[in-house]
Formats: C-alpha cells, sequence, structure tokens
C-alpha cells in the first residue's frame, strides 16, 4: 500500500504536466507551491520563476480583491467555473475558464488550487465565425440596397419623440398620394429609410423603388445613369435604361439634391413637367411615371439661399415637407433605438445582450450625436465587440472613447466656459479610465489606441491616480 503511495506521489508531477489543463496550487500565504507546465505555458511564464513567488507579485495586475486565487484563501468557498481575460507576460489576450478551490488538511486550510482551460483558440474561431456571419449580413445588406427594392417599413422606424412622431405621421399620410415629397434632416437620421417606408406603404409597393445618390457620382456621367443612354449618343455610348425608366411605375428616391448639378436640375425640372423622358441622343419619349421623394441634408432655406438648388425645382418636388430632427433634439428616443440595435445585434455577434447599464444610457444620452442614429447604431456596435461572451449588459467601459470627447466639445457649447478646464480634466481623466480598463490595464495598448505615447499615459495615470485595480 506505501509503495503504491509513493509511485503515486512519484509520478503525480509528471501526470499533472501532461494534462491540457493549467494547475496552479498556492499556500496559505499566497506563495505558489506547484505550477504545472500548461498554466506556464498558458501565462508564458517560466516554472521556475514562478515556483516560491507569491501570486501579487507575480501578476501586477492582479489584487487581494480581484485575484481569485486570494478569494478564496480569504473566504475558504470555491469559486465555480468563470471566464477569466487578461493579457499574459508575452502581450498575448487569453482567455481561460478557471474554477478555484480551498485546500484543506484536518479541517484546516492550507492553501488554494486553480485549474484553468486554455480556451483562446475556440474563442478566436467563435470570433472568426461571426466575423463571416458580419461580413454576410453586409453583404446582404448592400445586395438588398442595390436590387431596386425597398427594405424598410414604418414599423422599422423606432421613436416616441414629438418631433419624431409629426415626421413619421405625415411620412403616412403622404404614402396614400404619389405627390413628390422633400426629406430633410442631418446624416444618418433615417431619411432613405423613410423614403422607402413611404414607397412601401404605399400603391406602389410592389413595383421598383431605385436610390440614387446625386453627390456620388460626377454630373457628366450622372445625365447618362438618370436618363439613360442611346447607341451612339457619344463615343462607346450603349442603350441603356436611366433611372426614369428602371423606376417606372415605382418610386426614385433622390438622395442629396444639393449636390445635383444645376444643369441636370434644370433637366429634372423639364421631364417633370413634361412627364416626359428621352434617353440621351436618342429620339423616342416615354412616360415619366415615377413618385419622386428626395432628400438633403441641408436645410433647403439654405440651399435656396445658396444657390444650391434651384426655387422652381425646389417648388416643384417640396409639395410635402419632411423634417428629421437631429437625434440630440429627441433624447427620450435614445433608449429605444439602443434596445432596437441590441435585438438586431445579438444574432450577428452570437451574443446575448439583456441590456445597458444606467450609466452607460446617461453616456449616451449626453453626447451629442453629430452622425446621429446611424452614429449610435455603430457605437452600440462597437461595444458589441468590447463586451465578452458571457456578459448580458452594455457597460460604460464598453462605449467607445470618442463619446467622452464630444462631450466636452457640447458642453463647451452650451456655456460655463470658466469652469472648462476642470471639465477637460475630468474628460481626460474618465477617458483614460476606461481605455486602461477596456486594454486589460496594458499601458502600450492603451497609449496606442488612445494615440499617445507610453510615457505620456503613464505620466497621466500617475498624475490621475489611475490605478490598475479595476
Ligand atoms: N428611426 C430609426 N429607427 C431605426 N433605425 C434608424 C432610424 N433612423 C435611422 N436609423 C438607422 O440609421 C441608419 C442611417 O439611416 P439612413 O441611411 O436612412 O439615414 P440618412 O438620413 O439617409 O443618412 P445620409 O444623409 O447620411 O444618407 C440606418 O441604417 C438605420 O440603421
Amino acid at each position: 500500500m506505501s509503495d503504491r503511495k509513493s509511485i503515486v506521489s512519484d509520478y503525480f508531477e509528471k501526470i499533472l504536466n501532461t494534462i491540457d489543463v493549467g494547475v496552479h496550487f498556492i499556500d496559505q500565504e499566497g506563495n505558489t507551491v506547484f505550477y504545472n507546465d500548461k498554466m506556464a505555458e498558458i501565462d508564458g511564464l517560466d516554472r521556475e520563476q514562478v515556483l516560491g513567488k507569491n501570486i501579487l507579485h507575480l501578476y501586477p495586475s492582479l489584487t487581494q480583491e480581484t485575484s481569485t486565487l486570494e478569494k478564496v484563501l480569504q473566504t475558504g468557498q470555491q469559486l465555480p467555473a468563470h471566464i477569466q481575460t487578461y493579457f499574459n507576460v508575452t502581450g498575448k489576450r487569453i482567455m481561460t475558464v478557471n474554477s478555484t478551490y480551498p485546500l484543506y488538511d484536518n479541517g484546516k486550510l492550507i492553501g488554494a488550487l486553480e485549474v484553468a482551460k486554455d480556451i483562446t483558440s475556440i474563442v478566436q474561431l467563435h470570433d472568426q465565425i461571426l466575423d463571416l456571419r458580419h461580413q454576410l449580413y453586409q453583404a446582404k445588406q448592400k445586395e438588398n440596397k442595390n436590387k431596386g427594392t425597398a427594405r424598410y417599413e414604418f414599423s422599422d422606424l423606432i421613436g416616441r419623440s414629438k418631433p419624431f412622431q409629426d415626421a413619421l405621421t405625415l411620412a403616412k399620410k403622404t404614402s396614400r398620394t404619389v405627390s413628390p415629397v422633400m426629406i430633410s434632416g442631418p446624416t444618418g437620421t433615417g431619411k432613405e429609410l423613410f423614403a422607402q417606408s413611404i414607397h412601401n406603404a404605399g400603391a406602389r409597393r410592389n413595383r421598383p423603388f431605385i436610390a440614387q445618390n446625386c453627390a456620388a457620382v460626377p454630373a457628366d456621367l450622372l445625365e447618362g445613369i438618370m436618363f439613360g443612354t442611346a447607341r451612339g449618343a457619344f463615343t462607346g455610348a450603349v442603350d441603356r435604361a436611366g433611372l426614369f425608366e428602371q423606376a417606372s411605375g415605382g418610386t426614385l428616391f433622390l438622395d442629396e439634391l444639393s449636390s445635383l448639378d444645376v444643369y441636370l436640375q434644370a433637366k429634372l425640372l423639364r421631364v417633370l413637367q413634361d412627364g416626359m423622358v428621352r434617353r440621351i441622343g436618342g429620339t423616342n419619349e416615354q412616360q415619366a411615371d415615377v413618385r419622386i421623394i428626395t432628400a438633403m441634408n441641408m436645410d433647403p432655406a439654405q440651399a435656396l439661399e445658396e444657390g444650391l438648388l434651384r426655387y422652381d425645382l425646389f417648388y416643384r418636388l417640396s409639395v410635402v415637407k419632411i423634417e428629421l430632427p437631429p437625434l440630440q433634439h429627441r433624447e427620450e428616443d435614445i433608449p429605444l433605438l439602443v434596445n432596437h440595435f441590441i435585438e438586431k445585434l445579438n444574432p450577428v455577434f452570437g451574443l446575448q445582450i439583456r441590456s445597458i447599464s444606467p450609466d452607460a444610457l446617461r453616456r449616451l444620452t449626453a453626447y451629442n450625436w453629430p452622425g446621429n442614429v446611424r452614429e449610435l447604431g455603430h457605437a452600440i456596435e462597437s461595444a458589441f465587440n468590447m463586451v465578452e461572451i458571457d456578459e448580458e449588459t452594455i457597460e460604460e467601459r464598453h462605449l467607445p472613447s470618442g463619446l467622452l470627447v464630444n462631450r466636452v466639445i457640447a458642453e463647451a457649447d452650451s456655456g460655463g466656459h470658466d469652469r472648462l478646464p476642470e471639465r477637460m480634466k475630468q474628460m481626460e481623466r474618465e477617458a483614460i479610465a476606461i481605455a486602461f480598463r477596456k486594454n486589460g490595464f496594458n499601458v502600450s495598448q492603451t497609449a496606442q489606441e488612445l494615440g499617445m505615447k507610453r510615457q505620456a499615459l503613464q505620466y497621466k495615470l500617475n498624475r490621475y491616480g489611475i490605478t490598475k485595480k479595476p
């Protein structure tokens, strides 16, 4: 019996060094008693460097409160499987599933044992799959956009604030008619979504919805695109239907109308007045049976004043005028939109985010959103990239740090200039603290993300008293 015991003890270390799970055993003082090869590989440390050393010295980013081994020593209770993410000494981002147990001898606590399963490569694979799903999702969105079909319906439009609801009510009413609609509002407020929804709610829903951004193509090319070309009209010209023909019986959505060349504005007006369109170089005229919806980021009054938009065309196209308010004027829509984006992104990212923390939401409502709803969508998508797979709440630390900088400007704009330097410092401190935590307390990486030198960041960390403790 004693022989068997000694054989087992002789081979115990060898056995633990062959398994594919990290094992770390500390004594009651927190000093390492046993540390297997796999644990050394995960941490990027040399086993001999670790034996006999105190874990708080080994992992400087850990404290008595954050170290799970220390916690088990203090409480005597086991900590079941939990996911840990950190950067090891080689700078590699590691993700493990750890279980930590107290070790007793005759009822007396003599140490703690941690076993760690390295899931970094599984998570990387998982991320690759999600990345592919993401690409597929974006490709599908692009495909729908180019197919001549409108995807959005009024039920997809989120918002309950008064200015948004007013715009929605007007849009719903106008979907029953074929009058021209002019939608204005800053970038990302949903002008194209409104245009598609108007089309989809109307009698032309089964006919094409053709969108053209007037700012995206040079005027000489756009003329052929809009009105079509006849073979031989100019060198290399082929018979090609223009947007009016393509959208026949449906809706033609002209985005960024104020960027349309004035010559083309005149030609467009003629087509609308005559109700007929002719391809460039062609002889046949065809009926221009399209409903026109236009949009622009600029206030139409300003576009008229600056000579970017012809008055006669404006009167023709603005029979119904819909103004979409910037997101910062409809703060109460932000929580609804956040939930909408969370629901939309959960299946794309394979996550189960259920909510956003009050602090994070406060941060979002304090921001001035120059890119409006589109920017909010991107901020939530960015947060999805920051959360760990077992997290269910978007926290402030997951949000892009850029949201802070803009708030400083917004607050400065809204008065209180005398206290700006203090506020700037406070914001800078917050931005650094968030980025530091987000980057696993790695100074070099944080400096890189913030676009500053490592030494400069170290100086600010000391000055603001930002420690590694989360
Ligand atoms: N009310 C809304 N509900 C849900 N999503 C919205 C809403 N408004 C905008 N979005 C989101 O914002 C994105 C941008 O919308 P859209 O392209 O319609 O904006 P836009 O005003 O036409 O922008 P731009 O002037 O830059 O072309 C959409 O893809 C959608 O995700």
